[in-house]
């Protein structure tokens, strides 16, 4: 395991008395807002309560955005970028090479996220959290140190600064399902086989060995010690630590996050792990066909919005729900009122 270090620590003590900070500082929901969206929903010119979900959605929004006008002008998809020694030990379908591949892949706009980005007016970045330089093999040491983990929370952090209204938070890394599981195996207990699942397409060999590893990274690790950071810091990676301080900042400044699947959700459990209000601004796009995640979301307390049998990744989930998010919210604020269309009332 890497060794602690201090040097990095800002004048507060260790890197992570920040991260725990800001945690324990979240700002709540703005609940006038949400009465604000109820009484103009009442008005609109269709059944109380017929948008089913898509009602609750735009009271979601205006909740966390800590407005009456609810806005969706600037979504953004923010995938981040990062590679996993622990591929070495043979527990993914695809090669390392893939992560670059893929980052031009994004750059050239021929990935599945290109297309739904385009198809529901969606922004896109990705950030590379050093692809070339893999975090090490987590069944044989830490992925990160201290410093470097906060940081890494601090770079997620910013990525999402410059005005944005609503965060997709995405990620691509070969053998990031492996780095999910070890982290939902470390949190929640249970056997690796309990969250071990084909990722990209293993067979039952490949899953058999996934479980393995696994369930030697979080023994060496001794399940972080039961404090969530060094789950985080010691099973990695880079784009789980990224992701965890994206959806922290994104509290802090007021934005909506939508998760998506299996890996993103992983670094999700590590801030809920560590308050349990921590993910009340996040929606759940989707339960991924990876089979572990109807229970971590069962244990987030999250109801997935969609269920479409996806294991992309990339965002791609989340994408789909913004979509979704946009229509409810067009509704919302377009609609006529009974008033104004001359509709009549129940009842009247
Ligand atoms: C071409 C390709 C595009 C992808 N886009 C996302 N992933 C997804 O698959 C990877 C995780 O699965 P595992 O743990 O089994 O390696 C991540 O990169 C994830 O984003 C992809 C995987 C591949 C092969
Ligand atoms: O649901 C996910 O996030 C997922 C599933 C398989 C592969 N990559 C990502």
């Amino acid at each position: 395991m890497s060794e602690r270090s201090s040097e990095a620590a800002g004048p507060t003590g260790l890197p992570f008395d920040d991260i725990r900070r800001l945690v324990a500082q979240m700002p709540g929901p703005d609940e006038k807002a949400v009465a604000a969206i109820r009484a103009r929903d009442a008005e609109l010119t269709k059944p109380p309560g017929s948008l089913g979900r898509l009602e609750a959605l735009v009271e979601w929004l205006a909740a966390w955005q800590g407005s009456t006008r609810p806005m969706v002008e600037r979504p953004l998809v923010a995938i981040f970028a990062a590679s996993h020694g622990v591929t070495a030990r043979g527990i993914s379908a695809f090669p390392d090479s893939v992560n670059r591949q893929m980052l031009d892949n994004f750059s050239a706009g021929g990935a599945a996220i290109n297309q739904l980005c385009a198809a529901y007016g969606l922004g896109l970045k990705v950030f590379d959290l050093a692809i070339d330089q893999p975090t090490p093999d987590i069944s044989a040491e830490a992925a990160l140190s201290e410093p470097a983990c906060a940081a890494t929370m601090a770079y997620g952090m910013e990525a999402i600064a410059g005005g944005i209204d609503l965060l997709c938070v995405g990620e691509m890394g070969i053998g990031n399902t492996t780095i999910a599981a070890a982290i939902y195996h470390a949190l929640y207990g249970g056997q690796p086989q309990d969250w071990v699942g084909p990722g990209t397409g293993l067979d039952h060999e490949g899953v058999r060995r996934k479980a393995q590893v696994i369930g030697e990274a979080v023994a060496l690790h001794r399940a972080g010690d039961g404090d969530p950071l060094e789950v985080l810091r010691r099973l990695g990676g880079r784009e789980v630590a990224a992701i965890a301080g994206a959806i922290l900042a994104a509290r802090h400044q007021r934005v909506p996050v939508i998760l998506d699947g299996f890996v993103t959700t992983a670094a999700a459990a590590v801030l809920h792990a560590m308050d349990a209000r921590a993910l009340d601004h996040c929606l759940a796009a989707h339960c991924s066909a990876e089979p572990a995640h109807v229970e971590v979301l069962r244990r987030l307390n999250k109801t997935p919005l969609l269920d479409l049998g996806m294991r992309l990744g990339e965002g791609s989930g989340a994408a789909i729900a913004a979509g979704i998010v946009k229509g409810a919210l067009a509704c919302w604020r377009d609609m006529a009122t009974f008033e104004s269309a001359g509709v009549a009332t129940k009842g009247t």
